[in-house]
């Protein structure tokens, strides 16, 4: 899924969450007098929570400052919450067993820092409220003697902390894992070099920051000759080596801000950002030199490879002609004899 549908699921997601708080809290608001006789407070508090979700919704859906959508609805259920700790108990209320909760809430739809600064406001909130339990209006009508608030407040902090380095674990492995399924969906499996999706990603970004600041910009493409026999005589494992070690050969060979990427079979592409056409003419007859003089696999076959190269022509140029005239220059090295390398015509 692209960033940008990505976004929109998320803002309709924050908007449905807002709604479904918005509701209930309406519901709550009229069923509270049906369901038990409360103190008022708790109709004016009703009325302010109703303001905060309903504001809150507006500024969500007016799609302003979209970055701080999380944290904002985060602070508005703290602000939700916080007064209803207040009047109904402190640490001793039915509503702080939630609070250990909101850590995770808050690394589970933002991140790190969200969860943290949440961590770190409610232990100072829970210390307030322990502190000052004695003086904490108490709705429900029972007094709680400082043991029990101290205790329940020790243990409210230890569930926090707890919440707060399980958010911070499950963060770890969550970045672990999209690190890592990011570079397989990019990666080519046998040689471990970029596949075409991986190359893509760069090949965009260089083309037109190259097109930008107009600087010469070179691709080739390059094709190990005979493969087939190579497959046909040794076996398709030894062929596997080959490719392998052919890869890895280009690899060490090219430099860090060259991108070399399989491009499919025993096709290889590199992208050759800041390169003018006889630079990357030079470099391409290196990489010649060093396959035709390499051995390979373990039953020591010789190789060579063929390279086309094609290069940039301005602003209306793009990355799928610049291809097609490096696949053609290419073509007509193979058709020379191979083992070669042909610039585009
Ligand atoms: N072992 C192995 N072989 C592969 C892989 N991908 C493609 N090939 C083989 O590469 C060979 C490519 O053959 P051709 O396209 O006929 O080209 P060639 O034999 O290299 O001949 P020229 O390119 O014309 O020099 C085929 O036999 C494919 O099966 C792979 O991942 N592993």
């Amino acid at each position: 899924m692209s960033d940008v549908s990505q976004t929109q699921l998320n803002h309709k997601l924050t908007l449905r969450i807002i709604e479904v708080a918005f509701v209930t809290l309406l519901f709550s608001l009229i069923a509270r007098p049906i369901i038990a006789e409360l103190h008022p407070y708790y109709f004016w508090l009703g009325i302010f929570d109703l303001i905060i979700t309903g504001s809150l919704y507006v500024l969500v859906r007016s799609n302003k400052w979209p970055k701080w959508h999380i944290s904002l609805a985060l602070i508005s259920a703290l602000i939700i919450m916080l007064p209803m700790l207040f009047i109904s108990g402190g640490v001793n209320s039915q509503v702080a067993f939630f609070l250990p909760l909101y850590p995770i809430v808050g690394a589970l739809i933002g991140g790190r820092v969200e969860s943290l600064l949440m961590s770190l406001f409610l232990i100072v909130t829970i210390l307030f409220a322990t502190i000052f339990s004695h003086t904490i209006i108490n709705v429900s009508g029972e007094y709680y003697d400082a043991h029990t608030s101290y205790l329940r407040g020790f243990w409210l902090i230890l569930s926090i902390m707890f919440s707060a380095m399980f958010g911070q674990f499950f963060l770890n492995r969550y970045t672990e894992l999209t690190k890592k399924l990011k570079a397989e969906n990019l990666q080519d499996p046998l040689t471990e070099l970029l596949n075409r999706r991986g190359l893509n990603l760069h090949f965009a970004q260089e083309l037109e920051q190259a097109k930008e600041i107009n600087s010469p910009f070179c691709l080739m493409l390059i094709d190990i000759d005979y493969f087939k026999k190579i497959n046909d005589q040794y076996g398709h494992d030894v062929g596997d080596t080959c490719l392998i070690e052919v890869a890895d050969r280009l690899n060490e060979s090219i430099q860090v801000h060259h991108y070399l990427a399989r491009f499919g079979g025993e096709e290889f592409i590199i992208v050759l950002p800041n390169t003018d056409l006889s630079a990357a003419e030079k470099i391409a007859e290196q990489l010649r030199h060093i396959i035709a003089k390499g051995r390979f696999s373990s039953f020591q076959i010789p190789l060579t490879i063929t390279l086309g190269i094609a290069t940039l022509h301005g602003e209306r140029d793009n990355a799928l002609k610049i291809i097609k005239r490096a696949d053609k220059a290419l073509y007509r090295g193979k058709e020379k004899g191979r083992n070669r390398v042909e610039l585009e015509s």
